[in-house]
């Protein structure tokens, strides 16, 4: 049987248009759902199997990426949103009714990541977003309840599907976190 991944990404990686200019993300709820408008494309796409990120019923992995914080609007139901760990670095502002997450936002100015905030592409209601690139957090699995020895096989399953497994981040956004704490100890 295939391991299951995230529904996004278990038929195959299915490339971005290279030119999607933006789009809604919308919650689960068919009444009042929320929705988010985001302009330009998404970038460092991935699927991440750490327990905070939020993944759609059933999923081992999440599947998020990055956009620029002022490319995010609270388009309608705002009301809804609350942030799911006030105290978590990413504040994830997730829909009371329906549970998902609908963006992520790091309030820390001095965080590598200040001024992006995190979203879920598969909430789009349109298509053409970057695909993921890359699968983050993938030993982290294991504190969701998936067993040591089922590893192997997800690590061969996102190989497969083109998907380098990484523990922590990827080598290029490790060294970029590492060029700014560098240059905030150099200063
Ligand atoms: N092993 C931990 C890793 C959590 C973690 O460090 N997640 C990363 C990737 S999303 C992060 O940047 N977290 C910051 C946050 O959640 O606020 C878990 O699975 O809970
Ligand atoms: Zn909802
Ligand atoms: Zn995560």
């Amino acid at each position: 049987m295939t391991v299951a991944l995230h529904p996004s990404i278990d038929n195959g990686i299915k490339q971005g248009s290279g030119s999607f200019a933006g789009g809604t993300l919308a919650c689960k709820c068919s009444d009042h759902p929320v929705k988010v408008g985001i302009k330009g494309d998404v970038a460092h796409n991935h699927a991440c199997g750490c327990t905070k990120c939020w993944k759609p019923q059933g999923a081992t992995f999440s599947v998020v990426a990055v956009v620029p914080r002022q490319n995010v609007t609270v388009l309608e139901n705002g009301d809804k949103l609350q942030i799911v760990d006030p105290s978590a670095v990413i504040q994830r502002y997730a829909c009371k009714a329906c549970g998902t997450h609908m963006y992520g936002r790091i309030e820390n100015k001095n965080h590598p990541f200040y001024g992006l905030d995190f979203i879920h592409p598969e909430l789009f209601q349109e298509q053409g977003s970057q695909a993921p690139q890359f699968a983050a957090f993938v030993s982290s699995v294991i504190e969701s309840g998936v067993k040591p020895e089922q590893m192997a096989g997800i690590r061969s399953r996102l190989k497969e599907i083109g998907l380098e497994p990484y523990d922590c981040l990827s080598p290029a956004l490790m060294d970029a976190i590492a060029t700014h704490v560098a240059k905030a100890k150099a200063a």
